[in-house]
């Protein structure tokens, strides 16, 4: 049967295992670019109810604990996990040396990833339709991180803010892998050979780009970036900028996702917004950017030009008064935080610029030599673009190079929209 039935029919429970509701307008696409989409297959109302995922299917620090012990001597800190179904089945020897104290100082993605590479591993995991249906690594291709990770030029020749968010994202994944690999020594385990660093990477990399926000229980004391669940199904939803259905979490019922303020025709793509963000945002943390001029939140940070600039007097005023970094321009303003750093570098009497960030004056003296400095940097950072562009010309045409294009791409929309050619 193909993965994708098998997923529906796991879905669909039986008469222990509750069932999810799919609504029959749901098709699931296939298109290359984009992997799968969920997409109306006959006209859908406002606020209709799409998808129902009951807890038993969702992926995370709960449900895990709840499948985990079932082999080892401990029970689950949660209290009243009983609506979580765990199938009957013999003892994992792996998961009985999982000691509960160890186990709980893992993070959400620690153990969500762990977990999956071992699942993945089993002919009969509970998981396994919703395994088999998750991306390859290669279907996360576009992710820098990865590009990194495997020591790939290319990596290089991208804007140098995507490479700082990838290059921060390796390191979190290190350290992740790090820690469940100590975990796995404290067990008495063989780490390595159990859990190689590309399945966890696989494995991580599905985490991140799939994950959907679930409060866990006080009790597990988390981060919020621990708070969050896979969701079977619910995860083929692709992302647009503005709000398509709407999507929540009951702790009765599951995972919901209804049409929302909208209704949908035959044939319309079903999306929902992973949040307000950029193109370099979307690339780094999902491998992907909407189409060229099509993200409105995309923007240039120009911090590292404007910190070089900066006086040491200049930079203690920024940093008393929580200006210092984050300086920002989109392709039609540039952010407060800019104007005011760009204001200070030209102000000998600090104290003048005091009204501006109290909101009583618009800084109009600055604006002039505010205009010549971006354009400065623009023209800089242009010049930076245009070198790395110049060298990509020497590889070959892919699909990373195709992302680094459209990268560089979005850097000079927002440059012609300030300088004076
Ligand atoms: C939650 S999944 C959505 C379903 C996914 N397309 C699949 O095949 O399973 C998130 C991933 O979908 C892809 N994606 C989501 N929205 C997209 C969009 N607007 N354009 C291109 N790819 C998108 C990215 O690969 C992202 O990492």
């Amino acid at each position: 049967m193909d993965p994708l039935k098998k997923l529906v029919h796991w879905l669909e429970g039986d008469s222990q295992r509750p069932a999810a509701l799919i609504s029959s307008k749901l098709h699931v696409n296939k298109v290359d670019v984009t992997g799968r989409s969920l997409v109306a297959n006959s006209k859908i109302a406002k606020n209709e109810p799409l998808i129902t995922v009951p807890h038993s299917y969702l992926l995370n620090y709960v449900t895990i604990l709840k499948h985990l012990e079932k082999s080892a001597n401990w029970d689950s800190p949660i209290n009243s996990t009983n609506y979580i179904y765990v199938p009957e089945g013999p003892i994992d020897p792996i998961y009985a040396n999982f000691e509960l104290s160890k186990l709980l100082q893992l993070s959400s993605f620690q153990l969500v990833s762990l977990y999956l590479v071992l699942e993945k591993q089993k002919p009969e995991s509970y998981w396994k339709p919703f395994i088999d249906v998750l991306p390859s690594i290669s279907e996360l291709d576009g992710m820098p991180m990865i590009w990194a990770l495997q020591n790939d030029p290319i990596f290089d020749l991208l804007p140098n803010s995507i490479k700082e968010h990838s290059k921060a994202q390796q390191e979190k994944f290190l350290s992740d892998y790090n820690a469940v690999q100590e975990f796995l020594l404290v067990a008495g385990l063989d780490g390595t050979s159990l859990v190689p660093q590309d399945d966890f990477l696989w494995a991580w990399v599905c985490c991140n780009s799939r994950c959907l926000y679930m409060e866990l229980p006080e009790i597990l004391d988390k981060q919020l970036e621990d708070n969050f669940t896979l969701v079977p199904f619910v995860d083929f939803i692709n992302h647009a900028p503005e709000d398509h259905c709407s999507v929540s979490i009951s702790s009765t019922k599951g995972f919901q996702v209804t049409s929302g303020s909208r209704p949908y025709g035959n044939g319309d793509q079903i999306f929902f917004s992973y949040g307000a963000h950029s193109d370099e945002f979307l690339l780094c943390e999902y491998g992907f950017m909407l189409p060229p001029c099509c993200n409105p939140c995309n923007s240039l940070d120009i911090t590292p030009y404007i910190l070089k600039l900066l006086k040491g007097e200049q930079s203690e005023f920024l940093k008393k008064h929580n200006y210092y970094g984050e300086y920002t321009l989109t392709s039609n303003e540039m952010s407060f935080r800019t104007e005011i750093a760009l204001a200070t570098l030209q102000e000998k009497d600090l104290s003048k610029i005091l009204p501006m960030i109290n909101g009583m004056s618009e800084g109009a003296p600055y604006k002039k030599n505010t205009n010549l400095l971006v354009e400065k940097i623009l023209h800089k950072i242009q010049a930076a673009s245009k070198e790395k562009q110049e060298e990509l010309r020497r590889y070959p045409e892919c699909y990373r190079t195709s992302l680094v294009i459209q990268a560089h791409h979005n850097i000079n929309i927002i440059c012609d929209a300030y300088i004076q050619y």
